[in-house]
């Protein structure tokens, strides 16, 4: 079986996306996402998206990352999606209903509400979430949110300056985080302005991570650090983050479109 696919990328965090809207596809499990997302013998890219039909919204986007496991929210592919869509969408995830429209070469993203429970986040066991009496190897007290998927924020002097690549896998992985964790490093560099790097949850180091921005950004303005509109500055670019009185995150940032092609499914399945 012939399948489609369009190669995307969100400042350079990128996609393969299959649509199932109009075709249905075979059953897609842990071990065909992680096959199509291998950069050597697969496809390639950080994240695998599925878009199906939705019984409660416009249409539903589901999100693998790199190793196959199955997440509730992906901001950079939101965008890339919402360009792909061409036209506003209410669009379903695992990790809730966002709102999608696109715009000249990208798109704004209503992400829904930030929940700072500890057991939303989720975390293994209850603590304050805007100061976690925590730390590892020198990046302590950091914050935590749930924007559709786990987050964790350390704030530090200098983001290149943390050995991430090792920290990284070290703090996704720790029991205090059931469901693992993406891990942010930021710095406040004004009170418009955050510069941010993210180890991501099952992809590793990214050149952007949305959710990352959002979750980093409404940590910050929790704490007071910045103001209730900022820019975030990853390594592949910037993003717009607000935190509207309405309790709801946008997310305004590029999107791109990289090729199309198809590949023969019985090759990955
Ligand atoms: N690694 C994330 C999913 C992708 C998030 C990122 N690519 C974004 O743009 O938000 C997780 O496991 O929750």
């Amino acid at each position: 079986m012939r399948v489609d696919f369009t190669k995307m990328h969100g400042l350079g965090n990128d996609f393969v996306v299959l649509d199932a809207r109009a075709r249905e596809l075979p059953a897609i499990d842990q071990d065909i996402a992680r096959a199509l997302a291998d950069r050597r013998t697969g496809i390639g890219c950080d994240q695998l998206i599925v878009l199906e039909p939705s019984d409660t919204a416009d249409f539903r986007m589901r999100i693998f990352n790199h190793d196959g496991g199955e997440v509730g929210a992906c901001g950079n592919a939101s965008r890339a999606v919402a360009l792909l869509h061409g036209s506003p969408a209410d669009v379903e995830t695992a990790g809730g209903t966002i709102r999608v429209e696109p715009a000249n070469d990208g798109a704004s993203v209503d992400m829904g509400e930030p929940r700072f429970d500890w057991d939303a986040i989720p975390l293994a066991y209850g603590m304050d979430t805007a100061a976690m009496p925590v730390g590892w190897d020198g990046l302590d007290q950091p914050g935590a949110v749930n924007v559709g998927n786990p987050h964790v924020i350390f704030f530090v002097p200098d983001t290149d300056a943390v050995p991430l690549e090792t920290l990284g896998p070290e703090i996704e992985n720790d029991a205090l985080f059931p469901e693992r964790v993406n891990v942010n490093v930021a710095t406040i560099e004004s009170r418009t302005h955050i510069r941010l790097r993210v180890w991501e949850r099952g992809a590793g180091l990214t050149r952007a991570c949305g959710t990352g921005a959002c979750a980093t950004a409404v940590h910050a303005m929790r704490r007071g650090l910045v103001e209730r509109e900022v820019r975030v500055t990853l390594p592949g670019g910037d993003l717009t983050i607000g935190w509207g009185e309405d309790n709801r995150i946008t997310m305004t940032g590029p999107a791109t479109e990289s090729y199309r092609g198809s590949f023969d499914w019985s090759d990955f399945a």
